[in-house]
């Protein structure tokens, strides 16, 4: 759409930058810092066809990959599935995970978006 392109300013980029730094707050021990790798966890490569980390979402928002928020909760949703189909429930990156998810639907939910789209213009 029109404002897609016309977003010059990078406000999108603002809105993301924003919310992962917030989302970023909340994984203290850096689980979800940088890509998980098959030394630290055994098989993990074929197991998780499409990894996602904190990382290498800052990169995509860096190089403009995404093209709106509901893209980007996309990836997020993705890092916290793939920690909750690694690992068994009992072990603390299933935990974190589960309440990462949690909390970054919140920050991530219509209202709080509608607030950032009104705060903006
Ligand atoms: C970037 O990923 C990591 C970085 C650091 C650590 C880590 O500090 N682990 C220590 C806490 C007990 C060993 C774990 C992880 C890690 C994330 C994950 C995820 C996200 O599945 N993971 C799975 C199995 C084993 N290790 C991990």
């Amino acid at each position: 759409s029109a404002a897609v392109k016309e977003d010059e300013h990078g406000i999108l980029k603002q809105c993301l930058l924003y919310i992962q730094k917030n989302l970023q707050k909340k994984d203290v021990n850096g689980f979800f810092a940088y890509p998980v790798n098959d030394v630290i966890a055994p098989g993990y490569s074929s197991i998780i066809q499409h990894p996602m980390d904190f990382s290498t979402m800052l990169s995509k928002i860096e190089n403009d990959e995404y093209r709106s928020v509901l893209e980007y909760k996309k990836d997020f949703v993705l890092m916290c599935n793939n920690a909750m189909t690694y690992n068994r429930p009992e072990t603390i990156y299933y935990k974190e995970a589960k309440k990462l998810l949690h909390s970054g639907m919140k920050l991530l939910s219509k209202e709080k978006l509608l607030n950032m789209k009104r705060n903006l213009v």
